[in-house]
């Protein structure tokens, strides 16, 4: 079977909340193999664009392609995700949250043990994930979305209460992710990481997107990534 070169093509995708029109006319790219940044300020639609991607919002209009293919549930059975924060039971430590994951997908009892190290939580022990710092909470739902080894990944700002050696992690896992070939989506207002993360990076700015390409066909003309990012968030505001 050929892979598609996108693994996520969204068609002049529209989203209205009552009488307001939050996204508007989206056509997202996200290539297969590649980290594509999801990048804009607070309430420009990241989350939004992410919700209809997964099919938990129903577009106002227009449509989503998972995989070459319209948007059908049975393919989110490819897809791992965390969005809206990690939902986990917070009397339960990471590892028995893992577990009752991995038994409900049907996994392999090893899968827990190896996930937890990879987003490291080995060390979390018996702790109740309620009691878990925001990083802590942020790994765990990382551990979640990986636990299926899907071919693409969703994360809605995964970068959230990391330290610095967990977003340096959390950078090296995802690259080397893509380099699998898998596909790695992400939401960010964090310019400087996504900078360091992404292949391709979208602008999102009240629900239009501004800008879609490689970060330094953005930059070109620009003294830095954030100078050409403020150009396009600031335009066209009143
Ligand atoms: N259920 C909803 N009902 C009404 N308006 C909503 C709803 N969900 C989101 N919105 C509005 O849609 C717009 C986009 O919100 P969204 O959460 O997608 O932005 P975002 O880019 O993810 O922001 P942030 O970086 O702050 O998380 C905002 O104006 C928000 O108030």
């Amino acid at each position: 079977m050929n892979t598609p070169d996108f693994a996520i093509i969204t068609d002049h995708l529209a989203k209205r909340f009552g009488k307001a029109t939050v996204i508007h006319d989206v056509n997202l790219h996200v290539p297969t193999g590649q980290v594509y940044g999801l990048l804009g300020p607070n309430g420009a639609g990241k989350s939004t664009t992410l919700g209809l991607i997964l099919g938990l919002l129903q577009p106002t209009s227009g449509g989503v392609e998972l995989f070459g293919q319209p948007w059908r549930r049975d393919l989110l059975g490819r897809v791992g995700a965390s969005l809206n924060g990690p939902a986990f039971y917070g009397h339960l430590s990471a590892a028995e949250n893992l577990e009752v994951h991995a038994r409900l997908l049907g996994l392999k009892a090893d899968v827990v043990r190896r996930t937890l190290e990879r987003v490291g939580l080995a060390g979390a022990g018996g702790k109740a994930a309620g009691q878990f710092s925001t990083g802590m909470k942020s790994r765990l739902a990382l551990g979640m979305a990986l636990l299926t080894e899907p071919d693409l990944l969703i994360l809605d700002e995964p970068q959230n209460g990391l330290d610095p050696e967990g977003i340096y992690a959390l950078r090296q896992q995802l690259r080397d992710y893509a380099g699998a070939g898998k596909t790695v989506l992400i939401s960010s207002h964090q310019l400087g990481e996504v900078q360091q993360l992404a292949d391709v990076i979208g602008v999102l700015h009240g629900g239009t997107l501004r800008y879609q390409g490689p970060l330094a066909q953005l930059q070109a003309g620009y003294d830095s990534l954030e100078d050409a990012y403020f150009h396009l968030t600031r335009a066209g505001q009143a």
